[in-house]
């Protein structure tokens, strides 16, 4: 008999299939406690768990007694209870490096956007004020040469920083708990202490995990040692910033412009204050969205669960401890 796993996330036809050749799949909406109710013995019976963006806690895992391996469709695993899992011996898997590039991409493109003022200028073009020679009121700064500091300096850190040393001739300067000799080396980049880096960079680059250490690493203080210049940008995990503390040193000029694709509360509430400043870039979390990498990331979460069912894990995991 093949084992039974739930599937909590839409998924293209063919990786479907695929994981439908493996076992029996029950597709549900969500996680939430109706659902797990409405389906209750075949979340008794799952021996894996596949989706993305729903937490998994001790009160989910009490219902699946069975389970094994879980399998998320994402890098950043902050909604999982890693330490329950773990005590169950279940293997919790996730997809680093196929969205690498593309995160990348996307926090470039927030450097860009808040720098040249893209999507401002943009708006007025199309609400028809374009109507002369643009004077500086509509001028923005430079990217290029500028110093752009990177506060995670993981995978994507690392692309962030080929593509500012290399697109952009920035000099590049990062924090993180220990050197990286790869950064060093090929990008040229420069390690320092927090302070340092908010006091030297023109952009904040931040791209951290969520974890009980990071979580409002950025407030009231680390916007104050910025300079009044610099622009913000966070791409890793909303929680990482007091989002009060960002809106008040904007509104205050404390810092320039901020460019943002994750919030403490998403989806962003339509009535925030950060979507009334024109200084603000907000995407919807939009970091790996692109249609090649997100056929990647659950084609990655889909092998990632078979191998695990399987017995078979060489990457992609963890929480490795649990096969020992
Ligand atoms: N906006 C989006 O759509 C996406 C956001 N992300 C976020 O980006 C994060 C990073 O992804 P990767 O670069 O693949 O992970 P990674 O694990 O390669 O890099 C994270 C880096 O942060 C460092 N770090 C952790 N805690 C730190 C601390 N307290 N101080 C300084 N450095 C610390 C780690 O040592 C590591 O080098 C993910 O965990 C996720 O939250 C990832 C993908 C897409
Ligand atoms: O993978 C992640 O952690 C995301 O945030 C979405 O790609």
């Amino acid at each position: 008999m093949k084992p039974s796993v739930i599937l909590y996330k839409a998924l293209p036809d063919d990786l479907l299939a695929r994981l439908e050749h493996h076992f029996t799949v029950t597709r549900v909406d969500d996680l939430s406690p109706e659902t797990v109710a409405q389906h209750a013995d075949a979340f008794a019976s799952a021996e894996g768990l596949l989706g993305s963006s729903e937490k998994v806690d001790s009160a989910l895992l009490e219902k699946m007694p069975g389970l094994r391996a879980t399998s998320t469709v994402s890098v950043g695993y902050d909604n999982f209870d890693v330490d329950a899992l773990t005590q169950r011996g279940i293997l919790l898997m996730h997809t680093p490096t196929v969205l690498t590039e593309t995160v990348a991409d996307t926090m470039m493109t927030l450097v860009l956007a808040t720098a040249r003022r893209a999507l401002e200028v943009a708006d007025r073009v199309k609400n028809g004020e374009w109507t002369g020679s643009i004077g500086p009121d509509w001028f923005g700064i430079d990217v290029h040469h500028k110093t752009l500091g990177i506060v995670g300096m993981g995978r994507i850190g690392l692309a962030l920083a080929q593509r500012a040393h290399f697109g952009f001739s920035m000099p590049v300067l990062y924090n993180a708990r220990s050197h990286h000799r790869e950064a060093e080396e090929r990008f040229n980049a420069r390690y320092c202490d927090l302070d340092t880096l908010l006091a030297e960079s023109d952009f904040v680059c931040v791209v951290l995990p969520l974890t009980e250490e990071t979580r409002h690493k950025f407030g009231k203080a680390q916007f104050a040692r910025m300079k009044n210049s610099a622009i913000f940008i966070n791409a890793g995990r909303g929680p990482v910033v007091d989002e009060q503390a960002l809106i008040d040193a904007l509104k205050s000029g404390e810092i320039h412009a901020a460019g943002l694709d994750v919030f403490e509360q998403e989806p962003l509430p339509a009535d925030s204050e950060l979507l009334k400043l024109p200084n603000v870039v907000a995407l919807p979390h939009i970091g790996s969205a692109t249609h090649e990498t997100r056929y990647n990331m659950a084609a990655c979460a889909v092998d990632n669960l078979i191998d695990a069912l399987q017995g078979k894990v060489e990457k992609n995991c963890v929480n490795p401890q649990v096969l020992k």
